[in-house]
């Protein structure tokens, strides 16, 4: 009987970097080899939802995702729990919750690894989770980046940096917010799902293969810190134009150094590269950037914008790629928004061949909040400290 049952429920949200985080110079501790830069996304559309309950009568460490028990053997899951209880221990050492076991139920809202970034909400959301269970006050990016390194930037709503720091420890390797989500709120994001597949090659995997094989990729460090100044500045000014630039260059470098990889690794299809195709000539007639893509490793594209130019961009992606049954509503999701046929002058433009089907669906959001605490009645765990729903 579960009788001191002590739980949290919180959720965290997703984030795609603008400057990308690729490598790594210790694969234990998860320190990258440059410094990123994410945008954080709303959660009514993208978040993990995380419940952790601890009791003296709990037998062992359990955790369920998506209605399925996980093992517990995870290196980078054992690290996490071990680092949050170091922090408990170093308060107190004789805490009494020290010994107890947890156990953690999870679910998303979205697809689960198939590039969206779950792992970087999910290991937001435990890792926050159990800092309000345990009361962990102060920095904990640096825990969440030991579960998965862009996980660290989720920690943060708005905009956010992860500072590779030169430590050996990786104490200086945190997450710091560079604005908050209301700096910019007219900006927003467009995830245009290509696939929700499992990718074939790891992040962690095909970083790892790029720093041993890539001659491109020390060139590609050598333009980091100046790209990251760049960034930060054009969001300080709500620059859109240096912001989509400096995404798309961002982004394309990473492909080339990927490609440069040996074996090669190719995340893009090509449906991604039509839509590059279709950014540049819309950013073209417009004479400046009015919309930016990135690819993280997967052929996803996530594009930037501004409100008030979503509807124009919506209106050529649904011409150029629409969905099999017109059923608009079920293609874009999330934040509403009417589309409009595109405009003759766009259409003349912009010299593409329709390509039905190729985009699953879209997901409409805009910048989101840091993570949230849930009231109780949320939770996910049973006064048995058991999965309340169906499970696996
Ligand atoms: N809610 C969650 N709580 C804890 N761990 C999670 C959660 N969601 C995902 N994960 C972990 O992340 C893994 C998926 O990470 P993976 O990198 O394969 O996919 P992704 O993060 O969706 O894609 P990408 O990193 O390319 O954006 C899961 O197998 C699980 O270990
Ligand atoms: C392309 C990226 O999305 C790579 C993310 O890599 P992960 O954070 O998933 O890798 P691990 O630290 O090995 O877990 C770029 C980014 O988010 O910055």
């Amino acid at each position: 009987m579960a009788r001191n049952m002590k739980s949290s429920t919180c959720t965290a949200p997703v984030n795609i970097a603008v400057i990308k985080y690729w490598g790594k110079r210790d694969e234990e501790l998860i320190l990258p080899t440059n410094s990123s830069l994410s945008v954080t996304l709303g959660q009514d559309q993208l978040r993990a939802k995380t419940t952790v309950a601890i009791d003296p009568s709990f037998t062992e460490d359990r955790m369920w995702l998506n209605g399925k028990e996980q093992s517990m053997k995870s290196a980078r899951l054992r690290n996490v729990l071990r680092e949050i209880r170091n922090k408990v221990r170093k308060r107190k050492a004789d805490d009494e919750t020290l010994s107890w076991k947890v156990h953690i139920c999870s679910e998303n809202n979205f697809p689960t690894a198939a590039g969206l970034a779950s792992s970087a909400a999910g290991y937001a959301c435990l890792v926050f989770t159990l800092s309000k269970l345990f009361h962990v006050d102060g920095d904990i990016s640096s825990i969440a980046r030991q579960g998965s390194g862009s996980a660290c930037r989720s920690v943060y709503g708005g905009f956010v940096k992860w500072v590779m720091g030169t430590q050996k420890d990786g104490a200086d390797s945190i997450a710091v917010q560079v604005a908050p989500a209301s700096h910019w709120p007219e900006l927003r994001t467009l995830i245009l799902v290509v696939s929700d597949q499992k990718k074939h090659t790891s992040s962690t995997e095909g970083m790892q293969t790029t720093v041993n094989t890539s001659q491109l990729f020390p060139r590609r460090l050598l333009g980091m810190e100046e790209k990251m100044e760049q960034m930060e500045k054009s969001i300080n000014e709500k620059d859109f134009h240096s912001f989509a630039e400096l995404t798309m260059k961002d982004s394309n470098q990473l492909h080339s150094v990927c490609l440069d990889t040996y074996p090669p690794i190719s995340y893009m299809k090509d449906v991604s590269h039509q839509i590059v195709r279709m950014v540049h000539c819309l950013n073209s007639i417009c004479e400046r950037n009015i919309v930016a893509y990135t690819f993280d490793a997967g052929p996803n594209a996530c594009l930037y914008l501004l409100e008030k130019d979503v509807p124009r961009v919506l209106s050529l992606v649904t011409t150029f790629f629409p969905p099999k049954d017109n059923n608009m509503e079920k293609f874009i999701q999330g934040l509403p928004v009417d589309v409009l046929p595109p405009s003759q002058g766009d259409l003349a433009a912009i010299p593409m061949e329709k390509q039905t089907d190729a985009i699953r669906y879209i997901i409409h959001t805009q910048v989101g909040a840091d993570p949230q605490v849930l009231d109780n009645s949320e939770t996910l765990l049973d006064s048995q400290g058991m999965p309340k729903y169906s499970i696996e």
